[in-house]
């Protein structure tokens, strides 16, 4: 495939473009890759497979998709397509480069057929313009381990152990696999990105120690130590537990690492860390943000993959900006399970493609959406059987961390 627009080609990549496309990335992201980084992304994404940009010989653009499965309300793995490495010249940019690879890339990724589209976003006023839509939040929080008590009702469960991760991985990726299945946006995470993670080269470590490892039955924490003018900080890069006990074990553990002075932890929105302490002051959140942001590229397919929490029988209009995937579309659920048909039947709810898809997880409301002016609804029942319907138990969760 080979298109021109303004003089700019754009066509997939073959192994040879690939010294180019990782100067690119280097200086977009202002990152220097080491040849075993290259060697990772190539082995994930497939040397053939990006979509770049090329003004005469020079690369100025490209964009990169991984096969991935996205855990939906309900359990089930949905395959989206994960838009990473997304990189115009800063020689060539605002003159509709992104725009000229992302028609291509989303053409090929419909082709496909995977229900979903996902990324994590640089800037978070790109995407809503191709049909993305903020889906999972996190919070980064600090605790000053020190004044640090934990509530008199907390149980002591115990079973957690001191662990080199690289030694636990097969406990540690049994665990992932768990929590992945019962988490909405988590994604099925492959054995390179793993790898990797054990591999724990020095330097992704940020100047931190190597990584720690804390292993519970079901839970585990991966974590490295940095030290600064005001104490050494535990930087938590992965905590993952599928059972309360395991939570608050773990957090035993970690608010247990006497000569570290601070904690810092990547939480969801109803994550129960705060009441874990009898100040729960001293969670102090610095950062609050979106994480996976979601592309419907299949409105049926989507729709039915996922459970929802109550019957529910609306028509929706869903306007598609970038792609033709919007429509009328009526959605009727019964004990949990949709079926999503198109109709000419007038719609009860108005909405873009990217608000469906900040929707679609459950971690977004409908009301406030329309609150914003960004979704119509015929009246306010309809907003809240929506927001019943589509919530789910577990409100948001991170990507795949690295
Ligand atoms: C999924 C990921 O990989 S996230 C990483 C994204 N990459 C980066 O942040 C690296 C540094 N930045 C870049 O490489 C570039 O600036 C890019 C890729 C973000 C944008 O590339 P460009 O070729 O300049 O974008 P292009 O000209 O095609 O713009 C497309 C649309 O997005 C808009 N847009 C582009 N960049 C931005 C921005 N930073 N903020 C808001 N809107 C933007 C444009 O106005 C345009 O809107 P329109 O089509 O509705 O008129």
């Amino acid at each position: 495939m080979t298109t021109t627009t303004g003089g700019i080609t754009i066509r997939t990549a073959t192994e040879q473009d690939w010294p180019k496309i990782v100067l690119l990335n280097e200086i977009c992201f202002a990152t220097p890759q080491t040849p075993e980084l290259t060697a990772f992304w190539k082995g994930l994404v497939g040397a053939d497979r990006p979509v770049i940009a090329l003004d005469g010989a020079a690369v100025v653009g490209a964009t990169m998709d991984i096969p991935m499965t996205v855990t939906v309300p309900g359990g089930a793995g949905v395959a989206a397509a994960g838009i990473t490495a997304v990189t115009v010249a800063p020689t060539h940019r605002r003159r509709g480069i992104l725009r000229a690879l992302y028609t291509e890339q989303h053409a090929r990724i419909r082709r496909s057929g995977v229900p979903l589209s996902i990324l994590t976003a640089s800037e978070g006023g790109i995407y809503g313009r191709f049909g993305y839509g903020p889906t999972t939040v996190e919070s980064t929080v600090g605790i000053d381990r020190r004044f640090a008590a934990l509530h008199p009702d907390v149980p002591d469960p115990g079973g957690v152990r001191v662990v080199r991760p690289v030694e636990a991985r097969p406990s540690i990726t049994e665990i992932y696999d768990r929590w992945q299945r019962r988490t909405p946006g988590a994604q099925v995470r492959p054995d390179n990105v793993w790898d990797r993670i054990f591999a724990d080269p020095e330097s992704e470590r940020g100047g931190g120690t190597s990584l720690f490892g804390l292993l519970h039955d079901d839970g585990y924490v991966l974590y490295r130590c940095v030290s600064g003018e005001h104490g050494t900080t535990a930087r938590v890069q992965e905590f993952r537990s599928v059972t309360d006990d395991s939570h608050i074990a773990l957090w035993r553990a970690l608010l247990g690492l006497d000569l570290i002075r601070r904690i810092e932890a990547s939480v969801v929105p109803d994550d129960p860390l705060p009441y874990l302490l009898t100040d729960s002051r001293l969670v102090r959140t610095t950062s609050r943000h979106d994480e996976l942001w979601v592309r419907i590229m299949d409105v049926p397919a989507a729709l039915e993959a996922r459970v929802y929490r109550c019957d529910l029988d609306v028509v929706m209009q869903v306007d598609d900006g970038f792609l033709d995937a919007g429509g009328r579309f009526a959605l009727r659920v019964r004990d949990g399970r949709a079926v999503c048909t198109r109709t000419e039947t007038d719609p009860q709810v108005v909405l873009a493609l990217d608000v469906l898809g900040s929707l679609y997880l459950g971690a977004h409301r409908a009301r406030a959406f329309a609150a914003a002016n960004r979704l119509w609804a015929v009246d306010s029942s309809t907003l809240d059987a929506l927001d019943l319907a589509f919530g789910s138990e577990y409100s948001a969760q991170m990507g795949w961390g690295f």
